[in-house]
């Protein structure tokens, strides 16, 4: 069985929308960020073995030259973006201060259409130019970021579970500007990928 994980309700509706009826899906909100995704996906896999699959599903920013606003990314890996240590001469990341790994595999989501790529997780939405380069210089193929991927991929990873991702592009990476969200076309790309899900179970 494959199970989708969202951080809100409005992104589980969109999902729901999508999937045909009979089909072996679950779709689970669990909250916004990586804690919250990381727990509630670790809680339904230790009372469900069946799952065979997790999808992180949610609204994301994208890297607009890469993938539009209202399309959907999918992931090749999930990268933990913020976590390490910032220092006078940039990031440093959790693999080079020798604490662990902050990039997990994705399964490939046979998803028509969608750009590939690395997705990014983070706990602080970006919301300047400077942090957005930053980030595209050191993952220079990333094409989307949301909250709550890396933690989907950390329970996955301890279950042995497969984990993948897709991102709905909502906003830009980029300056803060609430005023160009897209979050209907993105809810409604959230519903086509719902409708393609059930095809990805095996
Ligand atoms: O107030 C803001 O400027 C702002 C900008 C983007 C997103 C938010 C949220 O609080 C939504 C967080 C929620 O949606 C996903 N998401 C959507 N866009 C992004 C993004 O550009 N970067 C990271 N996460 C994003 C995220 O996965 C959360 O579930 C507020």
């Amino acid at each position: 069985m494959i199970l989708v994980v969202t951080a809100v309700e409005v992104e589980r509706a969109a999902v729901l929308r999508g999937i045909p009826a009979g089909a072996r899906v679950e779709v689970l909100a669990v909250g916004v960020g990586p804690a919250a995704a990381a727990a509630g996906t670790a809680w339904y896999l230790a009372r469900n073995p069946g799952v065979t699959t997790v999808v992180s599903a949610g609204i994301g920013g994208g890297v607009l030259t890469r993938v539009p606003l209202g399309e959907l990314a999918v992931a090749t890996r999930s990268i933990a973006a913020d976590l390490g240590a910032d220092s006078p001469d940039g990031f440093i990341t959790l693999d080079d201060l020798g604490f662990g790994a902050t990039s997990l595999p994705a399964t490939d989501l046979a998803l028509p259409g969608a750009v590939r790529g690395a997705v990014l997780t983070v706990s602080t939405v970006t919301g300047t130019a400077a942090r957005a380069a930053d980030l595209e210089k050191r993952y220079p193929d990333a094409v989307a970021e949301g909250m709550e991927g890396f933690g989907v991929a950390q329970a996955c990873a301890v279950a042995g579970v497969a984990f993948g991702e897709v991102r709905a592009i909502s906003n830009a990476v980029g300056p803060r500007d609430r005023a160009a969200w897209k979050i209907g076309p993105a809810l409604d790309a959230l519903a086509s990928f719902g409708a393609a899900v059930a095809t990805l179970d095996g």
